[in-house]
C-alpha cells in the first residue's frame, strides 16, 4: 500500500521543535512589551508624552499582530514529494492557456518558448492542448506561433528522444545547456540540427516583428487552430503533437476587457467548445515550465481519492532564471517559496503573496529618536530580546534551507525596503479604491530585458531609476538613517551620553549598513550628475 501512493507529506521534527521555541522566545518579550506600553499609559509616567506613545503603541502592535500571522508558517512546516510513476489511472486531458497582451513590453520570442516549452511537456499529447490568448491581436505573434508550431514539430521529438530537462530552447541553448548531459555524436550532430532549426525561429519572429501595426482598439474575435493531429496517430509516436490554438479575443473600445481575466474567461469559452479538458494549467507569458513532469506531478494530488476532494488548484512556486550571484534584490524570494508556500496547505487561508518575515526592525526605528527615558530602561532588555531573537530565527530559517549569510543580509534589506515601498503604497492604493478616490488599474509589466539595467543588476548594483514616488521614501529612511548615526555620535562624543544614545546609534548604524548599496548608488548618482 505504502509503496504505490501518489504523494506524502513529512514533518520535519527538529525544524518544527526550533521554529516554535523560537516562536516563545519572542512570544515573552512582546507580552511584556505590551504590558509597559499600556501599563505606563495608564499609570502615567511623567517622563511619557502621550500622542508618539500612542503611535509607537500602535505600530507595536501592528508589527506583533503580523509577527503572530507568520507564526503561523513556522509553527507546523511540512515537505511534499510526489511520486508520478505510481500513477496507475489513465491521465485526464489538460487545455493550457498562455496569456499575452502586448508584443512590444512582451517579446514575442519569450512567448513563442512559453508556447514551445508547454507543448514539449511530458504528457500524452493528445491529452494537451495549448491556447495562447493574444490581448494586443496582433500579427505578429500569429505569425510567429505559426513558426513555432513548424519548430516545435522538430524540437518536440528531439527533447522526448534524449530526455532533456530544459524545454525551453532559449533556455536550453543559452544558459542551462551546460546541465545537460552529453551523449555522444549522434546527440550532438541532432543538437546542432536543432539549433539551426531554432536560430530560423528566431529570424522569422525578428522579420515579422519589423512590420509594426499600432494595436486597435476595436476588433472582431479571431480564432485560428495552428496545429491539429491527425485524430489516427498513434499515441506513442514521438513526432505526435498537442493541439495548438490561438486565441484573440473580440475587443471593443467602450466595453471593459478586464484584462486577464477576460483573456481567462474567453480561453474558457473557446476550449470549452474545441476540448473540454477536465483540468486547466494557466501560465503568463513568461513562464516556462523547468520540469517536463510538472503536468504529472500535479496529477498526483489531483488524482488521489483522498486529496482531491478538498483540492481546488495545485499551485507550482514561480522562480526568476538569470539570478545574479549577489542577489542584491532578493529576487529568489526563498521566504515566499522555501519558508511560505510549502507550509500554506498547513492554514486554510491564504495570505498575500508579499509575505515577508518581519523581524521586528519595522517598529523600532521609531524608538531611535528618543533618548532612552529613565523607566524604559528595565525593559530595554525585552526589546532586545524581541530584536535579536528575530534576527537569529532568521538567519537559522536562511541556514536551514542552505543558503549564505549574504542571503540573509539582502533578504533583511528587501524586507525593510518593501516595507517603504510596496507594502506601503499597496496599502494606500488599497484604501483609495475602497473610499473610491482612485479607480484599480492593471499596468503589464515590461518582461523586456533593458542592457544596462542588467548590467547593473549583474555587478550587484542597486536601481535607483524607478518609479519616483518609491525611490523617495526610501532614500528619505536612509538619509534619516544617516543623520542619526552621525547625531547619535556626536552627542556620544560631545556629552558622553553613551547609555543614552545607544539605542539611536547602533539602530541607524545596522539601518544604514543595510542599505550601503543604496547609498553607493546614491553617490554614484551624485557624482554623474555633477561630473
Ligand atoms: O490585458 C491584459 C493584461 C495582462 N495579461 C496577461 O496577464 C499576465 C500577467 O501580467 P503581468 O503584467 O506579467 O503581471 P505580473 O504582476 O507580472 O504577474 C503577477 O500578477 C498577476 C496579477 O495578479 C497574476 O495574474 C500573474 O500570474 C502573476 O505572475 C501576462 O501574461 C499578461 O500578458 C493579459 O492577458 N491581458
Ligand atoms: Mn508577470
Amino acid at each position: 500500500m505504502e509503496d504505490s501512493r501518489l504523494s506524502i507529506i513529512k514533518v520535519p521534527k527538529r525544524l518544527r521543535a526550533i521554529n516554535r521555541a523560537f516562536t516563545l522566545i519572542r512570544l515573552i518579550p512582546m507580552l511584556a512589551l505590551l504590558y509597559y506600553r499600556v501599563s505606563s499609559l495608564i499609570f502615567s509616567h511623567k517622563s511619557i508624552s502621550v500622542f508618539p506613545w500612542i503611535l509607537i503603541s500602535i505600530s507595536e502592535l501592528i508589527v506583533g499582530f503580523l509577527w503572530l500571522l507568520d507564526q503561523s508558517f513556522a509553527w507546523q512546516p511540512i515537505s511534499r514529494a510526489v511520486f508520478p510513476e505510481n500513477i496507475s489511472k489513465e491521465l485526464p486531458p489538460i487545455d493550457v492557456y498562455i496569456c499575452t497582451a502586448d508584443p512590444e513590453k512582451e517579446p514575442v520570442l519569450n512567448v513563442m518558448n512559453t508556447v514551445v516549452s508547454s507543448m514539449s511537456l511530458d504528457y500524452p499529447p493528445e491529452k494537451l492542448n495549448v491556447y495562447l490568448s493574444d490581448d494586443a491581436g496582433s500579427p505578429i505573434t500569429l505569425c510567429a506561433i505559426k513558426a513555432a508550431a513548424l519548430f516545435a514539430k522538430s524540437w518536440i521529438p528531439f527533447c522526448r528522444k534524449h530526455k532533456l530537462m530544459t524545454r525551453s530552447p532559449e533556455l536550453y541553448f543559452d544558459i542551462l545547456k551546460a546541465d545537460q548531459p552529453k551523449q555522444g555524436n549522434e546527440f550532438l550532430t541532432e543538437e546542432k540540427e536543432i539549433k539551426e532549426k531554432y536560430n530560423v525561429l528566431k529570424e522569422q519572429v525578428e522579420i515579422a516583428g519589423r512590420n509594426r501595426i499600432p494595436p486597435t482598439k476595436d476588433r472582431p474575435s479571431h480564432i485560428e487552430i495552428i496545429h491539429a493531429d491527425d485524430m489516427n496517430v498513434r499515441s506513442d509516436d514521438l513526432t505526435n503533437m498537442p493541439r495548438l490554438v490561438y486565441v484573440a479575443r473580440e475587443k471593443r473600445h467602450d466595453q471593459p476587457h478586464h484584462y486577464k481575466v477576460g483573456a481567462l474567461n474567453a480561453l474558457l469559452r473557446v476550449s470549452g467548445v474545441m476540448s473540454n479538458s477536465p483540468y486547466i494549467l494557466v501560465l503568463d507569458c513568461d513562464m516556462y515550465c523547468n520540469d517536463p513532469s510538472s503536468a504529472r506531478q500535479a496529477m498526483c494530488f489531483h488524482l488521489d481519492t483522498m486529496i482531491t476532494k478538498s483540492l481546488a488548484f495545485v499551485q507550482f512556486p514561480q522562480r526568476f532564471y538569470k539570478l545574479s550571484k549577489n542577489d542584491n534584490f532578493d529576487s529568489q524570494m526563498r521566504t515566499a517559496f522555501k519558508y511560505v508556500l510549502r507550509i500554506l496547505h498547513a492554514l486554510t487561508l491564504i495570505l498575500p503573496s508579499d509575505v515577508i518575515v518581519h523581524n521586528g526592525s519595522s517598529a523600532l526605528p521609531f524608538e531611535r529618536h528618543n533618548r532612552l527615558p529613565q523607566g524604559l530602561r528595565p525593559w530595554f532588555i525585552w526589546f532586545v530580546i524581541y530584536f535579536t531573537g528575530g534576527i537569529c530565527h532568521h538567519l537559522f530559517d536562511v541556514f536551514n534551507s542552505g543558503e549564505s549569510f549574504n542571503v540573509w543580509w539582502n533578504e533583511m534589506r528587501m524586507a525593510l525596503i518593501k516595507c517603504v515601498t510596496c507594502n506601503l503604497f499597496g496599502c494606500l492604493d488599497a484604501i483609495m479604491n475602497i473610499i473610491g478616490i482612485k479607480k484599480r488599474e492593471l499596468k503589464l509589466t515590461k518582461k523586456a530585458v533593458d542592457k544596462d539595467e542588467l548590467e547593473k543588476y549583474e555587478k550587484g548594483n542597486f536601481e535607483l531609476q524607478g518609479d519616483k514616488i518609491f525611490i523617495v521614501p526610501l532614500v528619505i529612511i536612509v538619509l534619516l538613517n544617516i543623520v542619526s548615526f552621525i547625531g547619535g555620535i556626536v552627542r556620544v562624543v560631545t556629552q558622553g551620553s553613551f547609555d543614552e544614545m545607544f539605542a539611536q546609534v547602533f539602530l541607524s548604524f545596522f539601518i544604514s549598513i543595510l542599505n550601503y548599496p543604496i547609498i553607493k548608488e546614491m553617490v554614484t548618482r551624485k557624482k554623474n550628475a555633477t561630473a
